[in-house]
């Protein structure tokens, strides 16, 4: 099972050491690649075409997995997200920003782990740095008649206001239904990357889509929270503080032309990760570096502010809410991931000396034995902030 991740993490550690030290000369890692996904489409034909792509689809996402766990995914028509729809989605996001901020404040994310509505600026932080965004967190369409089950299921907050058109909601409702089908795609190629069956990963996300996340970010351009902002060095301002995602797989949709979001390079730098029309970012998350003690990587990543207006929409697709997946490796403690982080606090401390490691490794069996949602759950209560 473990054996092909073995044999690309040997492969790749050349590579990467020469990327690395070709960093250290010019700037940072090589540009992360652009994995099709679509042989792993839902119907996808199964011929020898299809067998000899979903081969070279697994060969290149093992290896992305195991260098930078970060790589972009081109999805064709998986989900019907045609460059004219998510042109249709940037506007949607970019109305809903634009409403009146009283109509926004009426329906705020609560403390405690469940995120759903409207996100201001303060209101969330990975760190004590002001993070300088605004943001509208949904998921399922959960109906208000339907008792939740557990601690991450419950309706959306929609705003409730005639400024936005009567085909806003169900654009962002289409769009969810959309990524969800990407990421299952991705979660079926992961599994062969991994050593596994086609459907063993998706066994655990089954109904994973019912308490998955969908949010929507609009960072500020400086000049607009200069006056708010103003007392803060500029390390304790941010878009987003350097975090790793804590869930299984996240996948972003940049808006075209617009830098912001950085992932380390391990020697204390950052380099870009630009948008590319067409593709979706895709991060690995701690919980998956955990079921494999750390060899997919979770990547450190932040989002950095500047003079331009950014928006991004960020899909965190997880696993079912009773999910307990086996570890699929026994050696080795994970790495610095922020699941190892209690983020409630200001100075968030990661795991630095060799007693640190040996805790967390007793940790990561802890959690690999919590059902799924019930660990994200106490994250997102972790970052809460109130507002502002
Ligand atoms: O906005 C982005 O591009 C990334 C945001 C992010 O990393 C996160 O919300 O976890
Ligand atoms: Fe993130």
């Amino acid at each position: 099972m473990q054996r092909r991740i073995d044999q690309v993490r040997n492969a790749t550690k050349v590579n990467s050491c020469s990327a690395l030290k070709l960093a250290a000369m010019s700037t940072g890692i090589a540009p992360l690649p652009i994995i099709d996904v679509t042989p792993f489409a839902n119907n996808a034909s199964s011929n020898e075409d299809n067998a000899r792509e979903k081969a070279s689809t697994v060969e290149q996402l093992a290896a992305a997995c195991v260098t930078h766990g970060a790589f972009y995914v081109k999805s064709g028509g998986i989900g019907n997200l045609t460059r004219e729809f998510r042109k249709e989605v940037f506007n949607a996001a970019q109305d809903f920003f634009n409403l009146p901020q009283d109509i926004k404040n009426k329906i705020p994310i609560r403390s405690g782990g469940f995120t759903r509505g409207y996100i201001g600026l303060g209101a969330e932080s990975g760190s004590s740095a002001l993070e300088v965004k605004e943001a509208f967190s949904y998921g399922y369409p959960w109906s208000l008649d339907v008792a939740p089950t557990n601690n991450l299921q419950g309706p959306n907050e929609w705003p409730d206001t005639s400024d936005l058109d009567s085909t806003w909601r169900k654009t962002l409702e289409t769009f969810y239904a959309g990524m969800v089908q990407v990421a299952e795609a991705v979660t079926r190629a992961l599994s062969v990357a991994l050593g596994m069956d086609e459907g063993y990963l998706p066994s655990f996300c089954a109904e994973g889509e019912t308490i998955s996340l969908m949010r929507l970010f609009h960072y500020f351009p400086d000049k607009t929270t200069d006056h708010i902002t103003g007392q803060r060095s500029p390390s304790d301002r941010i878009g987003s503080s350097p975090h790793t995602d804590w869930g299984f797989l996240t996948l972003i949709m940049q808006q075209d032309g617009v830098t912001g979001l950085q992932i380390a390079d391990g020697e204390g730098g950052w380099t870009d990760v630009p948008p590319i029309p067409g593709t979706f970012l895709v991060n690995a998350g701690d919980y998956l570096s955990l079921l494999t003690n750390g060899r997919v990587v979770s990547p450190l990543h932040r989002v950095v502010s500047s003079d331009q207006e950014r928006l991004s929409m960020v899909f965190f697709y997880y696993p079912r809410y009773d999910a307990q997946i086996p570890l699929l490796t026994e050696d080795g403690p994970a790495a610095r991931i922020s699941l190892f982080i209690d983020q409630s606090q200001n100075t968030p401390r990661a795991n630095d000396n060799e007693k640190e490691k040996e805790q967390l490794a007793i940790r990561a069996e802890e959690i690999s034995k919590m059902a799924f949602g019930d660990y994200i759950f106490s994250k997102w209560g972790q970052v809460y902030r109130g507002n502002y």
